[in-house]
């Protein structure tokens, strides 16, 4: 028999980069690999490119960032595949949101925890919300392989790793599969975004996600795209449209920090059916050699 008395849900996205909201306001859902990778299924689940656990921070003990306040709330966020990020700026814009729909914050500067630390929000009249980014670190230069061709990146650090390759014809290039980078520079893996420079305001922009795939929109990797088309332009600073297949974000980086704003809407509110979410497994080990 279906029963929806399981965790309560939210679904969210920004600029179509789609998670699956799961509020726990006393740390009790055991988020595994199976489960996340089960919600984030568009055939058997809710669908969404991640899932983000809404948690008091003094919850986390000694996992939380130092510059998060225990009296915040943290952003659990994971890839559609199970694996943790440190950060997601899209994401983060979607949780703020719903702090402030559900009352859990009031307007005005919402702060949010996360593993790459503290972030602050600010939702906007005109719908769109903004998050201040932190500073953006240019790691240096790296390659990427794409469509059998070696192709100049910049490795750039926004609490999570990116590699931007500035290019022409991006809508046209294959983002099936994930482009080849160096392993050596990226152990954990990395976000791969291809930019377009379309004039001295505007850039376009795809992406391919670390643990998910090509998304609709990655709101680190816009402002990673435009800190590398700034560059590409000579400069440091400045500001850029960025064209995604899901919609549009504005990125600001000044010397001090970078901005990102852009949409964030929730969309549906429900709970799961609770034999669903207990049913779920694990996928079972594969202990002989034969499958790789
Ligand atoms: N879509 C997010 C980034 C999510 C995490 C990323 N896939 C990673 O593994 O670092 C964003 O909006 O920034």
């Amino acid at each position: 028999m279906q029963s929806y008395a399981g965790p309560e849900f939210l679904k969210g996205h920004g600029t179509e980069n789609d998670f699956v909201v799961l509020p726990d306001p006393r740390g009790e859902l055991e988020l595994t690999t199976a489960r996340v990778r089960a919600l984030c299924d568009r055939r058997s689940g809710l669908g969404a490119d991640g899932v983000l656990r809404v948690v008091p921070g003094g919850l986390l003990g000694e996992e939380l960032p130092a510059d998060v306040p225990a009296d915040a709330w943290f952003m659990d966020y994971r890839n559609a595949d199970g694996s943790v990020a440190e950060m997601c700026g899209n994401g983060v814009r979607v949780f703020a949101r719903y702090l402030l729909q559900s009352g859990l914050v009031s307007t005005g500067t919402v702060p949010v925890g996360t593993r790459a630390g503290l972030r602050s929000v600010v939702a906007g009249e005109d719908g769109r919300v903004t998050v201040d980014m932190g500073a953006a670190t240019v790691l240096g230069h790296s390659s990427l392989g794409i469509a059998g061709y070696a192709m100049s990146a910049l490795a750039v650090d926004l609490g999570n790793p990116h590699l931007v390759c500035v290019t022409t014809g991006v809508a046209e290039l294959d983002l099936s599969v994930r482009p080849g980078y160096d392993p050596e520079l990226f152990p954990a893996g990395v976000n791969i975004e291809l930019v377009e420079p379309l004039d001295e305001r505007q850039v376009r922009m795809r992406v391919y996600e670390r643990g998910i795939g090509e998304t609709r929109s990655c709101g680190t990797g816009t402002v990673a795209a435009t800190v590398a088309a700034l560059r590409a332009a000579g400069a440091e600073n400045g500001v850029r449209l960025v064209h995604v297949p899901g919609g549009t974000v504005e990125v600001e980086v000044t010397p001090e920090t970078t901005t990102l704003t852009g949409p964030a809407e929730l969309v549906a509110r429900g709970r799961l059916d609770a034999g669903w979410w207990g049913n779920v497994e694990e996928p079972a080990l594969v202990t002989s050699g034969a499958i790789q």
